[in-house]
């Protein structure tokens, strides 16, 4: 199989094994993905030349009108949600993930860089690959100083999410797929250096976040802490920010990140990435448009509203307080018309099985289990879903991944809950840009799906209005 690769890809491959540290058994993330991608080439030619008259569902006015909802229209190939079960990554479980996928040392959770190789490979990495790879981004993960001038420069007051979309963006200015596009690439080689930008986006995102948080929370970056080569990007994060020392914020962001990390392709960041990215725009430009749509309150940004939503419950019921009173709360914000934020999905009809496996982190650990905010997320677990039942609108009463997520960062002293959107961001680059790198492997086009208006919507169904 590795004859079949370009010379662009062998060139990537063997500037990586020069610069890292490599052991006789492993193989670059260039190596593994050259020998895969032949594969899922023919399988996809296969599925167009054979299959590709097949019908996959039919759509309604009401799915036109309704956000699409249910609609079978994108392929993404590193994981598929089910409404009752949850996401399953290449096919694996949160939990069975959680039992393959290789951990930090002293660590427990899954390590998202091990995430990050499996959801673009579909196999799990070694620990040796493991370790090679998050050298790799560690390395990757180092600022051009002109990220770091534009960065310096955003007003404190600016979202920092906005700030997230504006410093990712930038990286465009060193985009390999960009120059070599420039330059008359073959599309045939177009997945080496969309590679080699999502690595470095992936990476660099996390160096970015970093920044942003000091130059936001804690008056500038001059005092960052440098990035330690041997450790990972969560513990380089945590420790850029100043939690380096907190055992439990470490596993939680390496948990965290990857938990969030793709959700198959409908969601809007996921989508957003896959879009922009059919116009051949590069990683950078195509995860940076992706974040807006993150910085979303009914998407990414849910879970800052989340913490925001128990804090005023404390602020107006206290501490503790019974059931009942919870339930008068969540009507009352109900009431002002208001959703309730961490509760409800557009696919899913169950508990989020990435809100139970944060419980689960939250659960496992007797301090977090003791905080009255993490209580809350409890408390609401138990009383939402029948208000939400009972209101009658929502087609999912349950709690979503943002209903856990906020409680556990703050417990650990991350309170500036603007920011939490920013964690959610560093994960889901490792997804959205998974399917990026495959989407050119794929040689997909150009997406441009067909719209209608209403006047050509009942020209459709037989025209049955006569006022449109
Ligand atoms: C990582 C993520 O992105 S997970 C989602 C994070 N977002 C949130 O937690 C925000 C709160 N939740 C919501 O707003 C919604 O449930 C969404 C955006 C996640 C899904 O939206 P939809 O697929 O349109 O949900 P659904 O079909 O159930 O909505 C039907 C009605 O129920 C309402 N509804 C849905 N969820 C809630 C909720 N949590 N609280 C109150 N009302 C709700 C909708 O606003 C809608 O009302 P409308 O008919 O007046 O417009
Ligand atoms: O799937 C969705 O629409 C939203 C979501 O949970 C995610 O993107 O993680």
């Amino acid at each position: 199989m590795l004859a079949v690769r370009s010379s662009v890809a062998r060139s990537f491959a063997s500037a990586t094994r020069v610069a890292g540290v490599r052991h006789a058994s492993t193989k670059t993330i260039q190596d593994t993905l050259a020998e895969i991608i032949p594969e899922r080439q023919a399988i996809a030619k296969e599925l167009r030349s054979q299959h590709g008259s097949k019908v996959l569902g039919e759509v309604t006015v009401e799915q036109v009108f309704g956000g699409m909802r249910g609609i079978k229209a994108m392929l993404w190939e590193p994981s598929v949600l089910d409404s009752e079960e949850g996401i399953r990554f290449w096919g694996r479980t949160i939990p069975e993930c959680q039992e393959v996928l290789p951990t930090a040392p002293g660590g427990k959770e899954m390590l998202p860089e091990a995430m990050f190789w499996y959801l673009l490979t579909g196999k799990v990495p070694t620990a040796e690959e493991t370790v090679q790879f998050q050298n790799e981004l560690v390395k990757r993960s180092v600022l051009p100083s002109h990220i770091e001038s534009t960065l310096d420069a955003l007003p404190k007051t600016l979202h920092p999410m906005t700030q997230f979309v504006i410093g990712v963006a930038a990286l465009n200015h060193d985009s390999k797929f960009a120059a070599q596009y420039k330059a008359g690439m073959k599309k045939a080689d177009y997945w080496v250096p969309t590679l080699e930008d999502s690595l470095d986006c992936v990476a660099k995102s996390f160096t970015i976040a970093s920044r942003i948080y000091r130059n936001t929370y804690l008056g500038g970056a001059k005092d960052m802490p440098a990035l330690q080569m041997d450790k990972d990007l969560s513990f380089n994060f945590a420790n850029q920010i100043g939690f380096g020392d907190s055992e439990g914020f470490v596993d939680l962001i390496r948990l965290y990140n990857a938990l969030h990390t793709d959700h198959e392709g409908g969601n809007v960041s996921a989508h957003t990435a896959h879009l922009v990215g059919s116009a051949l725009s590069d990683p950078f430009l195509s995860y940076s448009a992706a974040l807006a749509g993150l910085a979303g309150p009914l998407h990414g940004l849910a879970n800052q509203e989340v913490l925001r939503f128990i804090l005023d419950m404390v602020k107006e019921i206290g501490e503790g307080a019974s059931n009942e009173k919870i339930v008068e709360f969540i009507w009352s914000t109900l009431k002002k018309g208001q959703v309730i934020p961490g509760y409800g999905h557009a696919v899913l009809r169950k508990p989020d099985p990435r809100f139970m496996a944060l419980q689960q982190f939250g659960e496992s650990r007797p301090e977090v289990a003791a905080d009255p905010v993490f209580g809350y997320v409890n408390a609401l677990y138990k009383t939402a879903p029948a208000v939400l039942t009972e209101h009658g609108k929502t087609k999912n009463p349950f709690p979503n991944v943002d209903a856990a997520s906020g409680s556990l960062l703050y417990h650990y002293g991350l309170k500036n809950f603007d920011f939490y959107t920013v964690t959610f961001g560093t994960s889901r680059s490792m997804g959205a840009l998974s399917q990026v790198v495959w989407d050119r492997a794929l040689g997909l086009p150009l997406e441009r799906p067909k719209s209608l208006s209403m006047g050509a919507i009942n020209k459709l169904i037989g025209s049955p209005l006569s006022n449109v």
